[in-house]
This record gives structure tokens, sequence and C-alpha cells, in this order.
């Protein structure tokens, strides 16, 4: 190995563990002589550490032991050393109750084990919707040059026929199956062949959307994102990145922060509407901007999502699954056709700027990939509604929506919590009919990590009848594999006294996409009232995680990150002799 030398101009981060004549320097190098490393290799290599959310139990993730064997490839062959290191891996449809909490949790072992290992960069490895965000998020406050990679989409089997993606295809079958059109049989035959491979959702749910937010952000390669988990496409890319990471590692730049700036926001927002992506990125865009001091609102989001239109055609707001849009020209040709609305000054981990990246990009297929003249939908995919019932905000997938509700009025049906929906959502009783506007609150992050209960069940005889869509508030959130006129994460939340507690059946809510408007059509006089004897409800932790995650999380306009987790520091290593490990000659 040690012929093959790189060159670097810097003082390498390693070098505090290995390139000292001292006792923890004999500790640092014999230790790794166990991973059959000479002393030479690690005083003059860079480290390249591979962050891997591999999991048996997250088979979203479940390619990225084989993606990590690549990236190490890539690593040794630029003359790095490649040290991969496990960490959580949170699986969005077995964690229970919610993947939600742990997003923070990842992000807070990715950022302390980035900082107390030696590495001069780090490889990110995601899938499944948190671990995506959550590396991110470590990494921005950690500091140290970062390349991500998701584990790409899956290819799903369809047993009916036709482009049924992982989950947006469940809610379509259960509606079908709830209005009596589907037999048990075909569900079941569904059930069978619809997870047949490693990957994540191939729709446009969270997961995908993350992964091209990321390329558009600038921390993936370019084209990389869509390819499917199974192609051995991506084998290319996970050694390219390998090498790229070495590189980044040697010149210790670009840092997160070179990267994330306002611009790769703009960019990343852009995408997001044109390809119809998840709410939930919302949140996790708000988090990462405040780990690295970007003053991003929900505000940016509305003013960016006026001028963008949906001009990817996939599913849920469109027709096709992603592997589709990765044959159209993938994200390269999507930002191609997005060029007069980015910054293309903005910088990549692949060292070019957006501009020079799109230059060699071409789309393909212009029924996937639109024109901006000819769009799947006009701009607005997605809102911001504010109000009484909404004062910090609420957001709305309106691409996904049935128009006809972007200006409704009609009574309240409350649900405190989501196991009541469960045992009653048919019930003839609560007189729900399509004008109603279905409530779930106690959803929100302090009320119960804000899991994906935003798509309220509509009620079975108005499905019977053909509805298949109704106003639906909540402060919890959505998958981003889901649809329907669900307004979601409003803020403040019930559980700490936001207006949406004060909600009572039969009030008359107002809901105006055009004024991006949401009113509760209550007098303030009768919602002071209400206020006053308002409990707030028994906190359920008293102890551990959970209950650090209810005293610190922020709200969802603010992307519930933890509030001392905001911001970044680069390098809390001590200075001296005596880094961490207590000795010396
Ligand atoms: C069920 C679908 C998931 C797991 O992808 C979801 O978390 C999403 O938001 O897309």
């Amino acid at each position: 190995m040690s012929e093959n030398k790189i060159e670097h101009s810097r003082s390498l981060r390693s070098a505090r563990w290995f390139r000292k004549d001292d006792l923890p320097g004999f500790v640092h190098r014999s230790t790794l002589a166990a991973a059959g490393w000479s002393r030479e290799d690690l005083m003059e290599r860079p480290v390249v550490g591979i962050l891997n959310t591999w999991s048996d139990i997250n088979p979203c993730n479940l390619n990225l032991r084989d993606l990590a064997e690549e990236v190490k490839t890539g690593i040794l062959e630029a003359g790095g050393i490649p040290l991969e290191a496990p960490l959580m891996s949170i699986s969005e449809n077995i964690i229970k109750p919610t993947s939600f909490p742990f997003r923070n949790l990842l992000a807070m072992e990715a950022e302390e084990s980035i900082r107390a290992y030696p590495f001069d960069a780090v490889v990110l490895l995601g899938g499944c919707d948190k671990t995506q965000p959550a590396l991110l998020m470590g990494a921005a406050s950690a500091g140290v040059p970062c390349l991500f990679m998701a584990s790409g989409p899956a290819t799903p089997r369809s047993s009916t026929g036709g482009d049924l993606a992982n989950a947006t295809g469940v809610w379509r079958l259960v509606d079908e199956l709830r209005a009596g059109e589907l037999s048990e049989g075909d569900f079941a035959a569904f059930e069978r062949s619809v997870m047949g491979t490693a990957g994540h959702c191939a729709e446009m749910g969270t997961a995908s959307s993350m992964a091209v937010i990321c390329e558009a952000l600038g921390l993936s390669l370019p084209g990389s994102s869509l390819v499917p988990a199974v192609d051995r496409r991506r084998t290319r890319f996970a050694r390219e990145l390998g090498r790229r990471s070495v590189r980044m590692a040697a010149e210790g730049s670009p840092r997160p922060n070179e990267i994330l700036d306002e611009r790769a926001f703009d960019n990343a927002i852009t995408l997001l509407c044109a390809v119809g992506g998840s709410t939930n990125v919302i949140i996790h865009l708000l988090a990462l901007a405040g780990r690295v001091g970007v003053p991003l609102t929900l505000e940016r989001f509305d003013e960016i999502a006026r001028r963008v239109p949906l001009i990817a055609n996939v599913q849920p707001a469109g027709e096709h699954l992603t592997e589709r849009l990765m044959t159209a020209g993938g994200v390269p040709a999507l930002l191609k056709t997005l060029k007069p609305l980015l910054h293309l000054d903005a910088r990549t981990v692949d060292g070019r700027t957006i501009g020079e990246v799109i230059a060699t990009a071409e789309v393909i297929d212009e029924d996937v990939i639109r024109p901006l003249d000819k769009p799947v939908k006009p701009g607005g995919t997605l809102v911001v509604v504010k109000g009484n019932l909404a004062p910090d905000g609420a957001v709305m997938k309106t691409c996904a929506a049935d128009p006809k509700l972007f200006s409704h009025r009609g009574p309240a049906v409350v649900f405190e919590d989501v196991q009541t929906i469960a045992d009653r959502i048919d019930d003839p009783e609560l007189g729900i009919d399509e004008n109603s506007v279905l409530i779930l609150r106690n959803a929100g992050p302090v009320g119960a990590a804000m899991p994906e209960w935003g798509m309220l069940p509509l009620p079975r005889h108005l499905m019977e009848r053909g509805v298949r869509d109704m106003l639906r508030i909540s402060d919890a959130r959505m998958s981003g594999t889901a649809y329907g006129a669900a307004v979601l994460h409003v803020s403040p939340e019930a559980a700490i006294g936001g207006p949406l507690a004060l909600v009572q059946d039969g009030d008359i809510i107002e809901l105006d996409v055009a004024e991006r408007r949401l009113q509760l059509c209550v007098e303030p006089e009768e919602l002071e009232r209400r206020r006053q004897a308002w409990q707030p409800p028994l906190s359920r932790h008293v102890r551990g995680y959970r209950n650090l995650y209810s005293q610190h999380i922020e709200q969802a306009h603010r992307g519930c990150d933890f509030d001392f987790l905001r911001g970044a520091n680069e390098e809390t290593l001590p200075e001296g002799l005596f880094d961490g490990w207590v000795g010396g000659w």
C-alpha cells in the first residue's frame, strides 16, 4: 500500500491521532494494526469514514453493505484508508411508534462519531427516509468534508400490471379495497409482490425526494440518486464517490458549510417543487439549514413554489416510477430544464458548479421530464398556509390533491388521536359527509413525535359513493408517497396549546389556497374562553430519550431539530499532547 502515496497540501485531521511519536500515537496506530493498517499507511494516507446505516431490518438500506465495499474500493484506488462504521438504521415501515424522533438521535450519533474519530472526510450511506437527513444534519454540524449516497429506489413488481409504486400503490389499493372495488385475494397477491428488491420507495416519496434533493444541494455525485438499488450502475457511482472522497479528505475541502449556502437551499427547494416531492423534506431542509446557519423559513418554500411548475411526471403527483425519471435524464436533466430558476454558481462535491454539471445533461423523454412551458401542473405544487388555525404555518402538497378542495368551507369533525379514527371513522353517528373537515390533533412533534398520520382515512360509506378526497387537517406529517387534500404540520401544534387544540366538532373551517389562508371561523372571545379552559396533556415520557425529545424538540416550522443542536462546531478536539488518551513517553 505505502508506495501508493497521495499528495496532500495540508496537515490532515487524522494526523492528530496517527502522526505523533507519543503514547497516544502508538496506541492509535497499534490499535488499527489489528485492522491491517501499517504505521506508514496511517501516517501518510487520508482516512475516510464510511458511515453506514445498513441493517437487515431495513430493506430500504439492504444494499448499503455491498455499496460500502465499492466505496472502499474507490478509496483504496485513490490511496486513502477506508474505515466503515455502522450507525443506527431507521426503518420507517417497521419502527414503532414512528421513525421521526430517531432522526435527531441518528444525527447526534453521526455528528459525534465524525468528531470523535480520525476521519479526514466521510461518506454517508443512507436510504430509508430518516437516515438521509439525519446523516446530513450530523455531518453538517461536525464540519468535516462529506459526500452522500442513497441506497437507490427499489424495483417493485406489480401483481396487477402497470407501474404500481411501493407505497403509493398500497394507499391506492387500500382505497379500492375499502370501496369494495378490489378483492381480498388481489390485495394479498400485491402484498407478496410489492417489496421484491432492496431499495427505498420507487415513487417520489420521502426517500427518493431526499435523495434527489441531496444531488440538488450538491452533496451527491451528479446523476447518482435515481439509479435503482439493484442496478449495477450504482456500483460505478459508489467507486467514484470513494475516489472523490480521498481528494476531499486530502484537501480538507469542500466542507459542508462551503456547499450548503442559501443558493444550495434555493436550488433544492426548486427541485422539490418540480418533482412534486415529499412535504417531509420541508422539515428536513429547515433543520439542515439551522445546522449551517442559513436563515431558511417556511415562507421561502412558498415563494419558490409559486414560480416552479411540476415538470417530473412521477408518482404520487404524476404517472411514472423514479426509474423512468432516471432514464429520462435524471436529476441533471431536471436541473437543466429548471436552469432559469436556479443559482448556477452553487458548488457541488464533485468539484463543479451546478451550471457546469448541467451543461452536458440532456432530457431524453419529454413525457417524463416536461419542458417548463408544458408542465404536468403549473406552479404552486406545494403551499404554505397561515391563519388563526396555524399562526406559524402549515403545508399542503397541492399537486397531489383534488383542486375542488382548494377553496373549501366545512364543519370540523375532530379526532383526539389516531386510535379513535381507526375505531370510529366509519361510524355513521359521526355524520361525516364530503364537506366535513377531518381534524386530527395531538400528533405533532411534542404530542406524538409527528408520525405520518396526516392522510386520514375517508369513511367507507363515502368511498363507496366514489368520494376520493376530503379536506384533512393535522399537526402530523404525511408519507411522501401519499396524496390527498391534507393540510399538515400545523404549527404550533395542539399538544403545546396551538389553536388546533381549541377546535370543536361543528366549527366552520375555511381553507383558501389562493390566499394561503387557513381560518377557524370562531369568534376571538369564544376562542379565548376555550383557551382558558384548555389543559395540556400529561407527558407520557418521564425518562430516557423520549423525555429529552419532548423537552427540546422544536416546532415543525423550525424543522423539529433539538433546540441545542442548531449550529455547528467544527472542531472540538483539545489542542496539545494528550488528545483524548492520557499518556506520554
Ligand atoms: C411508507 C412510505 C415511506 C416509508 O417512504 C414514507 O416515510 C414516506 O414519507 O415516503
